[in-house]
């Protein structure tokens, strides 16, 4: 089912970006005590055409077996390795405001193997607080232990994310996901990931405008209906 030296050479990132969706998919599959899911099936589950299933799966060299489909386990060792998923990511967040909070609190981080290690803020009245159990720290402290292999997040004021960019980079983080409103500059070979959902709301509201652009046309276009006139005598 997989040919392991394919799995190495380039895959797509728009691949990559769908390997997570697959892998919750599996998942929830795996919990419902499914063994073998054909390609139509699990591409349903991650809301993709079965086409794109199996050519991103192709990718790992997992093409399934005619008739039977994928193993659920070991469809998702695959992905899990291919995403480099085997063991558990320390992560730092750099900014404890609203977000960062949240972002410490949320569970679901541990349980896809993801380690929040650090929580890092410049403001002295919030470090040495406790927050999700971890005490908040100064970037000088996070500094003087350089954690090695570590993804940052970014959870500050888009005014201070570059220079926080510069510092987890020059600590030897590789990875960044940035919440900031902001273009970050990193050098090469330093990845960083977006996520902005005053951004995703913009492009459903040019969604909701066409569809009622759309809904009111065709309503301009309906005929009208006379109104049977009443009897007079
Ligand atoms: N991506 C999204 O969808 C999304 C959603 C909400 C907020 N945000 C963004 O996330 C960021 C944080 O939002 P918030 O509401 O938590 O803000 P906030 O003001 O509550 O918190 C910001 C924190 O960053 C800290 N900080 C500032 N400069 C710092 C530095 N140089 N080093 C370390 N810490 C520093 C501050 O002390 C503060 O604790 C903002 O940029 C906001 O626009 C993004």
């Amino acid at each position: 089912m997989t040919d392991a030296p394919a799995a190495r050479r380039g895959i797509p990132g728009a691949t990559v970006a769908r390997l997570p969706v697959y892998l919750r998919a599996l998942g929830a599959l795996a919990a419902t005590g499914v063994d073998t899911v054909s390609s139509e099936e699990l591409a349903e589950a991650a809301g993709v055409r079965s086409a794109k299933l199996r050519k991103d799966l192709s990718y790992l060299g997992s093409y399934g077996v005619r008739g039977v489909g994928y193993d659920v386990v070991r469809l998702r060792e695959e992905i899990a390795r291919e995403l480099g998923l085997q063991h558990d990511w320390a992560v730092a967040i750099v900014g404890m405001g609203n977000l960062g909070h949240a972002l410490a609190a949320y569970s679901g981080f541990a349980t896809r193997g993801f380690r929040v290690a650090w929580l890092v803020d410049e403001d002295p009245a919030i470090i040495g607080r406790t927050i999700a159990g971890l005490t908040v720290i100064s970037f000088d402290d996070l500094a003087s232990e350089p954690p090695q292999g570590v993804i940052g997040v970014i959870a500050t004021p888009p005014t201070a994310a570059q220079a926080v960019a510069d510092r987890l980079v020059d600590m030897g983080v590789h990875s960044i996901l940035n919440f900031a409103p902001c273009v970050l500059n990193v050098p090469d070979g330093v990845e960083v990931r977006k996520v902005d959902l005053a951004t995703e709301l913009q492009i459903l509201a040019f969604h909701e405008q066409h569809t009622r652009e759309e809904i009111d046309g065709i309503a301009d276009l309906a005929p009208v209906v006379e109104e049977p006139k009443e009897a007079t005598s």
